[in-house]
């Protein structure tokens, strides 16, 4: 079954053209000449029911207008979209009682109320019945472990307790489709891993398909099962993620700060890792995962010499798709 499909959706957008300097500021304001900005252009994408899909992009590529279309915030300037049989700007309402959205950089929540009430008022608006909606909460508290948090005001939560409370929030209607719009953002290592769990869960126990925008390459390794990359408002590449991890998401950063006096040669010999980046006492060390394992790598190092602190990162998701962007032929990018 097909949860989304478009057939060349495109948004653009009429803006104001810059003029140099005070007379262009003022010349813009008597006399303002238009040039349009193609936002998102002539996107094919068809998603099928239960899938996980990273939908990625550098800043300013088109993933917000987007998304904004596909739930019916937005009227595309052509083309045209079916999400979950709906056709989102025409048929608003009735796709919202189908799909969830979570924005992590907006809370959904009352600021000022604790969570229980958001999720009192959640229940109404889509008419779930009383105890539907007692027996869905109880699950959804355990699930995501939010019961010591649920009458606790959001503003004096972490952002970790409150994402938690906004995705089981979202979750609370039975939403078929989940649009999640940079869901981990700001939050540390061991809370991300959670709530990557959680949504993962979802994923197979109630088939919610996942359609998730993201600038965390873990998000993608670990949630996601398909990677659609735009560049300049087309598709640059819609491929599985394990393609992805085999072809880019290949390397690792693993950081090391060492004590005051080691010597830092000791962190040579390790195959498949180098130091790219020293800073003070702090080392950069790159691993490639098509030779080693991170594992393998630290296991070696630890034994080698003493270490006060390390941490593995993934590399930016901006240089994975810069990467990718040069290794595509430019026929082969949508522009
Ligand atoms: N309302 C608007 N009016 C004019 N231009 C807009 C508007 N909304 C977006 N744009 C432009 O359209 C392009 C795509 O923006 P969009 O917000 O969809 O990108 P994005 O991929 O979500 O970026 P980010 O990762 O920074 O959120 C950008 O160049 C942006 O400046």
């Amino acid at each position: 079954m097909i949860a989304l499909h478009t057939r060349a959706l495109s948004k653009t957008f009429k803006v104001k053209r810059k003029q140099a300097g005070l007379a262009g500021s003022f010349r813009a304001l008597m006399r303002p000449e238009w040039e349009t900005k193609e936002a998102v252009k002539r996107i094919d994408l068809t998603v099928e029911a239960g899938e996980t899909v990273a939908f990625l992009g550098p800043n300013g590529a088109g993933k917000s207008t987007t998304i904004k279309m596909l739930t019916g915030i937005m009227h595309p300037t052509a083309g045209e979209a079916k999400v979950l049989g709906f056709v989102p700007w025409k048929e608003r309402n009735a796709l919202a009682y189908r799909i969830g959205t979570v924005f992590g950089q907006k809370s959904q929540l009352w600021y000022h109320l604790p969570p229980v009430d958001t999720f009192d008022l959640i229940s109404r608006i889509y008419e779930l019945t009383r105890g539907d909606y007692l027996t869905r909460k109880r699950d959804l508290v355990d699930r995501f472990e939010i019961g010591p948090y649920m009458n606790t005001p959001v503003r004096k939560l972490s952002l970790g307790e409150r994402m938690r409370c906004e995705i089981a929030a979202s979750m609370l209607h039975r939403p078929r489709l989940l649009f999640l719009d940079e869901p981990t953002i700001g939050l540390d290592a061991v809370v991300k891993q959670r709530i990557r769990e959680l949504i993962r869960e979802r994923n197979r126990t109630e088939g919610t398909t996942v359609f998730l925008t993201s600038h965390d390459a873990g998000d993608v390794e670990q949630l996601c099962s398909r990677a659609v990359v735009i560049h300049h408002g087309g598709i640059l590449l819609d491929e599985p993620v394990e393609k992805l991890k085999r072809e880019v998401l290949n390397r690792k950063t693993i950081w090391l700060t060492l004590p005051e006096g080691a010597d830092p040669l000791e962190l040579r010999g390790a195959e498949g890792a180098e130091v790219t980046e020293k800073n003070g006492r702090r080392y950069r060390v790159s691993v490639d995962l098509k030779r080693t394992g991170i594992e393998q790598v630290l296991r070696l190092l630890i034994g080698r010499i003493r270490i006060e602190d390390v941490s593995v990162e993934d590399p930016p998701l901006e240089e994975i798709i810069q990467h990718l962007y040069r290794m595509r032929k430019p026929e082969e990018v949508t522009t």
